[in-house]
């Protein structure tokens, strides 16, 4: 049996939309083993049918499509403690499971690049799965296909405060308009280059000013009734860096050693129906024969 560690990711970092991303020390876990035909057996957040048709069958089959193999019938068990769309990276976290259980059979013939190409094919854009697969902190390109990792300060933490409501993320990406003025543009693409030089040189100071968006924050809030408050009083407690979680409706705010504060600044937004999780940064996809 063939089992793999997935981690959550949190997408675009604020600036960096459909670019910049972070793996979280929240896994889930998948493994296969060969059957007489397709099952799925999930556990874990929310609820996803028990049948074949599902995004981690989709993705182990379009990878042995890429192998240039027919997929053989298999028994997947998935635990799950990733929130549902609600911008910790599920869909990405469960098609790099498929694609990596995959790849296991396959002896890794895919290797980590091909389970990043299939499962990026599949999500549409790179920003959970390069995290996803590489862990820490990556930039990613879907056309042509490239990670690279970025530089990871000791000490960082995020606490994400996860609403009890889920937002698709088809949903939230259907609330950005067609065009942006240049001037946004032009806001975005030097924040999204200051992440990248900040965490290099460790000035965690102008992590604030890294994050902040004009490309999709602002529309999305629309859908995310308190979270541009949650944003500001995350920021006043002290945070590093605040964003939307990838397509929302989860804000995450960056820390070092006391987030005590910042966990207040974000509990009104969690709401009794929510939670709020400290994570470290992740690693990347890992898996061990059982
Ligand atoms: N482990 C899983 N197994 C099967 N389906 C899953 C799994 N995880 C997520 N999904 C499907 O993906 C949907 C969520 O995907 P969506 O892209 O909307 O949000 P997300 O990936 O959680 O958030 P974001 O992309 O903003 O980080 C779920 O509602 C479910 O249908
Ligand atoms: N970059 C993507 C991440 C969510 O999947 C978005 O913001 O829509």
């Amino acid at each position: 049996m063939e089992r793999v560690y997935v981690p959550a990711t949190l997408a675009n970092l604020g600036s960096g939309f459909d670019a910049l991303g972070v793996a979280l020390a929240l896994y889930l876990e998948a493994e296969a083993e060969p059957a007489e035909s397709d099952r799925f057996h999930y556990s874990g957040e929310g609820y996803v049918p028990d049948t074949p048709d599902n995004l981690v069958h989709e993705a182990f089959r379009a990878a042995f499509a890429r192998a240039g193999e027919a997929a053989p019938p298999v028994e997947i068990r998935l635990f799950n403690p990733i929130p549902l769309a609600r911008g910790l990276g599920s869909s990405a976290a469960a098609r790099v499971a498929g694609a990596a259980l995959a790849d296991r059979l396959l002896d890794g013939r895919l290797g980590r690049e091909g389970v990043f190409a299939v499962a990026t094919e599949l999500e549409g854009h790179p920003d959970n799965v390069a995290p996803a697969v590489f862990g820490g902190f990556q930039l990613a390109l879907a056309q042509p296909l490239t990670h690279v990792p970025l530089a990871q300060p000791d000490g960082l933490r995020f606490v994400v405060a996860v609403p009890g409501q889920p937002l698709a993320t088809a949903q939230a990406r259907a609330a950005l308009p067609a065009q942006v003025p240049h001037a946004d543009a032009r806001y975005n693409l030097a924040r999204a280059a200051l992440w990248a030089a900040a965490l290099a040189q460790g000035r965690l100071e102008l992590l604030a000013e890294a994050a902040r968006d004009r490309l999709h924050q602002p529309y999305r809030l629309e859908l995310m009734p308190g979270a541009a408050e949650a944003l500001e009083a995350a920021r006043a407690a002290g945070a590093l860096a605040a964003f939307v979680a990838g397509a929302g409706p989860s804000v995450a705010a960056l820390t070092d050693a006391a987030a005590s504060e910042v966990v207040r600044a974000l509990a009104d937004y969690a709401g009794p129906e929510g939670r709020l999780l400290t994570l470290s940064i992740g690693g990347g996809l890992t898996w061990k024969a059982t």
